[in-house]
């Protein structure tokens, strides 16, 4: 037998799965306490712990490495890349291990499919990584010389859910225009044009407050905020980046407990999860006019999507600009195996990082 393993590590999770030549995939959530993960100084002191935990599924699944032939890992901050697929490269490990763009649990996929990929000689791959850069010149201007607008995504489910909805309208993904709201724990929300994210907000600064996340705040107030004395530079980073939008007002990041609240008459609850859905609407909006209206599709997902409260809202906004299709939750494993197999099957030259670096 000869597997494919794919590995998607996120801030609470590493999600792995097997893809074997019958077409058959398992799939396994391994979830990391809070108390475990807080553990650790940073992402990449988290290497042993992840990686120890996939062996030991593995082990369960009663799968030796030897079936393996490829590993593929979710691609992290790396620097500003086309989308593909990627070969994993000493120069792309060392930019995550400096946190070229920043930390995220996504830097460490790299890391853990080489890792694994090195004990049996087989290839390591990355695949649309978080920094896939297809933006346009005017996208990066933020209006202060210093700072440049950088592309930072959800780019695997997004691009997965643009080639689904090209297969299932029978169209090229290069003949779509299309504006793609990834609704998780962040949010992402993409202007695609003819296939490619030519601008994004940027889930972990701007954009709508999403779960976790403040997203845009009023500049002045957050520059206030970071001066008063009271919080050090990495608490003002937890909290816009794991501590802000419905956690901040809500004390929850769970969408169904907040759905529970609106349906037992809590007002605050329902205004808070209400003007995220604004927001998420006039987001959408706002990517609508970077393509000049011209839209084919608005698609909705991750897992707000399957928020039937939620999504209502937001289609009700944004529905005169184009037919909204909802896909609830991700697939970022299958297209992580997608991804891997067009390489394999000679379908597609795999990709290096050092010769893509925009
Ligand atoms: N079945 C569901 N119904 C309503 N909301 C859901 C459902 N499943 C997940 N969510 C919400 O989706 C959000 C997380 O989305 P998800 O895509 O799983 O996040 P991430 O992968 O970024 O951690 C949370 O607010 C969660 O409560
Ligand atoms: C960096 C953009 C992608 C992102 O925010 O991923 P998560 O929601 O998984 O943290």
């Amino acid at each position: 037998m000869n597997y494919i393993l794919a590995i998607n590590p996120g801030s609470t999770s590493t999600k792995v799965a097997l893809w074997d030549s019958k077409k058959d995939l398992l799939m396994k959530t391994i979830s990391h306490p809070e108390e475990e993960i807080q553990a650790f100084e940073n992402i990449m002191a988290q290497y042993n712990y992840r990686i120890n935990h996939i062996m030991d599924w593995l082990v369960h699944e009663n799968i030796s490495l030897d079936h393996i032939s490829a590993v593929v890992g979710r691609g992290g901050l790396l620097r500003s890349i086309p989308g593909g697929t990627y070969i994993v490269s000493d120069q792309m490990l060392k930019d995550l291990r400096q946190g070229i763009q920043g930390e995220h649990a996504s830097n460490l996929g790299a890391f853990l499919a080489k890792g694994i990929a090195d004990i049996k000689g087989i290839p390591a791959y990355i695949v649309d990584p978080v920094s896939v850069d297809e933006f346009e010149k005017l996208s990066r201007i933020s209006g202060l010389k210093e700072i440049s607008r950088v592309s930072l995504l959800h780019a695997l489910n997004i691009k997965a859910t643009c080639h689904r909805l090209a297969k299932e309208t029978s169209k090229r993904i290069e003949e779509l225009n299309l504006v793609v709201g990834h609704l998780g724990g962040g949010i992402s929300v993409a202007a695609i044009k003819n296939g490619k994210a030519i601008d994004v907000n940027n889930s972990i600064q701007m954009g709508p407050f999403s779960p976790e996340r403040s997203g845009s705040l009023p500049v002045g107030d957050l520059v206030e905020l970071c001066y008063l004395g009271k919080y050090s530079y990495k608490q003002m980073h937890s909290i816009v980046q794991g501590k802000g939008g419905l956690m901040s007002y809500l004390a929850t990041k769970d969408a169904r407990e907040i759905v529970n609240r609106i349906n037992n008459g809590d007002k605050y609850a329902k205004l808070i999860f209400d003007a995220m859905a604004y927001q998420i609407g006039k987001e959408i909006g706002s990517y609508a006019t970077v393509l000049s209206g011209k839209v084919d599709n608005i698609i909705l997902t991750g897992g707000l999507a399957y928020s039937d409260y939620l999504i209502n809202k937001i289609i009700e906004a944004v529905n005169f600009i184009a037919p909204v299709v909802v896909y609830p939750g991700e697939d970022e494993m299958d297209a992580l195996i997608k991804g891997a197999l067009r390489v394999i099957n000679g379908l597609e030259k795999p990709k290096i990082y050092e010769d893509e670096v925009v």
